[in-house]
């Protein structure tokens, strides 16, 4: 234990015991999961064996004794697989609470996972109801919600601990300041090269929202670094806990912007002890719904400055009177594209006035689902006429009459179609045949689901959308319609980065009027020195900067590129030297990033994150201001903060994201004339 820690022999004792008795339970699990795998062993080698001898029913039973044994032993080596984590590390903290009407205190110890040995409760799961009290509480009056109903009473004693390796590093005893020392030492870490969980910091406004189990759409607007990402995380892990007879990681799926931001946050889940979820880009959602019938062109560089009427087009489709327009157009579709007329098939009719009425009574569904479900009540309505058993169609015979009486066979004519309508038919662009532009997939898939339907998500009962403010409004629509389940939905539309897109924040809670919302101002990646060099590049005095201090951000005035290029190779050298675990060489685009990639990497050890990218190393990254959102660095170099790169209202926000991705450091550097965004006093 450090010297200037409080040192608590009673703590030291009890760790003492809770390693013994660990010990012991791991014991037990590594023998208990031997067992399994030698009764596996034995029963597969049976099978082998007797292979032709032993009857069906015999066989029967040992396949399934062969299947138990299969998921005992998996069970078993989970056990010894937790226990050994919680030996490192068996818990953080502990609370004292004396209900109301009682004379006595109990001690309850939190961690990662719950321990029990023999009868005993030892510690409690950080999500446990009782554990709500440690972020929620401070000594004095307290009480949780208790799964039979709420328990009042006083919290009188709260300490917080450090260990890892099964060392005590410190004990802190609760006082006003508490949560923040082991805060501060939390944040002044270095960064790692995945995300990690942050069980033992979470603070009251965050756990408030992890701990949120009714609301069906959650949306959290938070400011950089203010932990939405970790949250929304923990959250799910909390989920899982709480609703584990409804929910399992494979109902949970989470979208995000990019592969390597997935690479990144992929530990935090398992870390909690909870399977991995899966991920998904919107992208890989287009592929699946768009199948083989139509192709997309993958997003261009927003900020390529060529293509006017590309971004023109996006902008257009980018805002929530777009969606109207669809919404609109979908609503008069039924009766513009079905012209029924009477349908006949020997002495049997179905006159066109009943096909309409059906047509009509099934409006929730899409248009040609409607058609096959007419097809059905038709040949329904014939065989109910056929007293003198004449022949009657078949149902496919009849669907492809009633598929003719449409006025538009497919949903690329139809998607045509709704531009026309517009009398705005130059805005539909197909790049090659059958191919969309990436801003037309969704309102295509709107529509698609409207007229042939959609592959709505059966196993997915929580959707995680991350980075809320790079989706237009139909992306969202057609998300709800492909995932009608429950949703936490986060980001800052103060880090849009895509100037084609005029979606607000007051746009996305109108979609979801229903939603609870919460707003997180306060950040806890940055020091306090950074954050306030932030503040000037965004209009957001709510803006709070956790109290860590570091050194002031630092602008380098470069003579030239040739100065330039030196300076930054100097950086470089000495970051190497640092002992920090990352640094972030961040430009403003794809193009750039692989420019000084190329140029650098001849002399450094580097890695580049393009767009193509899967992967998050420790080190020196080479970036784009788009690629780098979400993550973070211990250092952070931004090579051409110059008033050529960084001047519009859009440049600005790409400014403030790229700063706020450092934790402790960061430089700025420029030829000629600074951005006008940033201050030098
Ligand atoms: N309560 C906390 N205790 C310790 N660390 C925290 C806490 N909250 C946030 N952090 C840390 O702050 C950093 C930022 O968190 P996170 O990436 O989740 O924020 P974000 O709001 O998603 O950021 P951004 O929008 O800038 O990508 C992470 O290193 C995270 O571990």
């Amino acid at each position: 234990m450090k010297s200037h820690d409080t040192v608590f022999p009673d703590e030291l004792e009890h760790l003492a015991m809770i390693q013994s008795r660990l010990d012991a339970a791991l014991q037990d699990a590594e023998a208990s999961a031997g067992r399994m795998e030698r009764q596996y062993t034995n029963t597969r080698q049976y099978m082998s064996d007797a292979r032709g001898e032993i009857d069906p029913n015999e066989m029967f039973q040992t396949e399934l004794l062969l299947k138990q044994a299969d998921q005992t032993g998996a069970f078993a080596a989970e056990v010894c697989l937790r226990l050994a984590k919680l030996k490192d590390s068996p818990y953080f903290a502990r609370i004292d609470f004396r209900e109301t009407g009682s004379q006595e205190s109990f001690s309850y110890y939190i961690g990662r996972f719950s321990f029990r040995h023999g009868y005993e409760l030892l510690i409690f799961d950080w999500r446990a109801p009782i554990s709500g009290m440690f972020y929620d509480c401070e000594p004095g009056p307290a009480g949780y919600e208790a799964p039979a109903g709420r328990i009042d009473g006083e919290l009188t004693k709260k300490r917080q601990f450090c260990i890892k390796d099964g060392f005590m590093e410190y004990a802190i005893e609760s006082s006003s300041n508490i949560q923040d020392d082991v805060l501060q030492r939390e944040l002044s870490r270095t960064s790692s090269e995945k995300m990690k969980s942050i069980i033992s910091t979470i603070q009251k406004e965050q756990n408030q929202i992890i701990r949120n189990e009714h609301a069906h759409t959650l949306i959290i607007q938070g400011v950089a670094g203010s932990g939405k990402t970790s949250i929304a995380l923990h959250r799910i892990a909390f989920l899982l806990y709480r609703l584990k007879h409804q929910l399992s990681a494979r109902n949970v799926t989470i979208l995000s912007p990019n592969k390597v931001f997935g690479d990144y946050i992929s530990n935090v889940i398992p870390e909690l002890g909870e399977e991995p979820i899966f991920e998904l880009a919107f992208s890989d959602l287009a592929e699946i719904q768009l199948g083989q019938t139509v192709g997309f062109e993958p997003e261009r560089d927003p900020l390529d400055p060529d293509h006017d009427e590309y971004h023109q087009r996006t902008r257009f489709k980018s805002t929530i009177g777009f969606k109207q327009l669809l919404d609109a157009y979908i609503k008069k579709l039924p009766d513009t594209v079905f012209q029924p007329s009477d349908y006949s098939f020997g002495g049997f009719t179905a006159k066109k006035e009943w096909i309409q009425k059906r047509f009509r009574a099934y409006e929730k569904h899409p248009v040609k689902q409607r058609l096959k479900m007419i097809a059905d009540d038709i040949c329904d309505l014939f065989a109910s006429e056929n007293i003198m058993k004449d022949e009657i169609p078949r149902t496919g015979a009849v669907l492809k009459n009633l598929t003719s009486m449409l006025t538009i066979k497919n949903s690329l004519a139809l998607y045509r179609d709704f531009y026309k309508s517009l009398k705005k038919p130059s805005m539909l662009v197909l790049p090659s045949k059958r191919t969309l532009e990436w801003a037309d997939v969704f309102p295509y898939l709107y529509l698609t689901a409207a007229f042939e339907g959609l592959k709505e998500s059966k196993i997915t009962r929580h959707l995680v959308i991350d980075e809320m403010q790079d989706y237009t409004p139909v992306q969202y629509a057609v998300i709800n319609l492909l995932f009608p389940c429950p949703k936490t939905i986060l980001g800052d539309f103060g880090q849009s980065l895509n100037p084609d897109h005029l979606h607000t924040l007051e746009d996305l809670r109108l979609l979801y009027h229903d939603a609870e919302f919460v707003m997180l101002n306060k950040s806890y990646r940055s020091t306090y020195e950074i954050i306030s060099f932030a503040k000037q590049l965004q209009d957001n005095p709510s803006l709070e900067a956790v109290k860590r201090h570091g050194e002031k951000p630092v602008i380098t005035a470069c003579c030239d590129n040739r100065d330039k290029m030196n300076q930054i190779k100097k950086l470089l050298s000495s970051f190497e030297k640092s002992g920090a675990m990352s640094l972030g060489l961040i430009a403003k685009t794809n193009t750039e990033a692989k420019t000084l990639y190329d140029i650098l990497s001849k002399e450094f050890d580097l890695h580049l994150i393009s767009p193509e990218s899967s992967t998050f190393h420790n080190g020196i990254s080479v970036t784009s201001v788009q690629m780098a959102k979400g993550l973070e660095f211990d250092e952070v170099l931004i090579p051409d903060a110059d008033s050529s790169s960084y001047r519009t209202d859009y440049d600005r926000n790409l400014l403030y994201i790229a700063c706020t991705r450092a934790m402790h450091r960061l430089t700025l550097m420029y030829v000629d004339e600074l951005s006008p965004f940033v201050k030098t006093d």
